[in-house]
């Protein structure tokens, strides 16, 4: 996996019916590194986004996950992490149950990978016993993020990470990314907020600088 950059995509054309949005985009992400893709809205992030979380098939184009077709192994899922679709809640499970619920289905002891710690770090210590769905936006927010970032991985694609979080939460979760990156970890994601961006270390790339943009 450390042989290959954390994602390469080239060539990659999507349209929507007869609207071209990405054309002829072109990106690395090395492994370890962290980009951050920026532009206005309806550019095309969340789209290029989707593409290299296996979740949209491009039209045409190369994209390579660790070297190898995003979404073709059970591999591909241990190792990225993507955000890029909203969550879904299991009903009648407390926020604590689902942080430990997916510490335990990548092997983990919830105690051992800190999940009570993990869930304080995101604001949420006064939450633990609610469901999810009971929770503010930002509050969800959190949890999206805390639940991404206490299971194990080598790459997180995240969308607008900053989307709906206070002052206080964005500065913590740069800086959490940014721990991330430095701890091996790759980023690929898409933001507006570009002191969020710097504050997380990422590479910032506009989408005008991967490739064509449409008219
Ligand atoms: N399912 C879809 N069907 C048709 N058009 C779509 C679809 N999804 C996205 N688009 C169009 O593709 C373009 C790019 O959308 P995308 O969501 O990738 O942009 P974005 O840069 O992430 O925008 P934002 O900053 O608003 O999140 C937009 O013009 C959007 O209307």
């Amino acid at each position: 996996m450390v042989d290959h950059p954390a994602v390469e995509v080239a060539g990659l054309h999507v349209g929507y019916g007869s609207n071209p949005v990405l054309v002829d985009v072109a990106l690395t992400v090395a492994a370890g590194e962290g980009v951050c893709v920026t532009g206005e809205n309806g550019i095309g992030k969340s789209t290029l986004l989707r593409c290299v979380s296996s979740l949209q098939q491009p039209d045409e184009g190369e994209i390579r996950v660790f070297g190898a077709v995003p979404g073709a192994s059970p591999e591909f899922w241990r190792a990225v992490v993507t955000t890029v679709e909203p969550p879904t809640w299991y009903p009648g499970l407390t926020v604590r149950e689902h942080a430990e619920l997916v510490c335990r289905a990548h092997g983990q002891d919830p105690d051992e990978a800190g999940v009570d710690e993990a869930l304080e770090t995101f604001g949420l210590a006064g939450h633990l016993d609610a469901i999810p769905p009971s929770l503010s936006s930002g509050q969800k927010q959190r949890l999206t993020l805390a639940v991404a970032l206490l299971r194990p991985s080598s790459l997180l694609i995240l969308d607008e990470p900053e989307q709906r979080l206070d002052r206080e939460g964005r500065e913590s979760v740069a800086k959490l990314l940014a721990d991330y990156v430095a701890g091996g970890g790759s980023l690929l994601m898409a933001s507006h907020d570009d002191v969020f961006a710097a504050a997380s270390g990422a590479r910032i790339t506009s989408m005008e600088s991967l490739g064509t943009v449409p008219l």
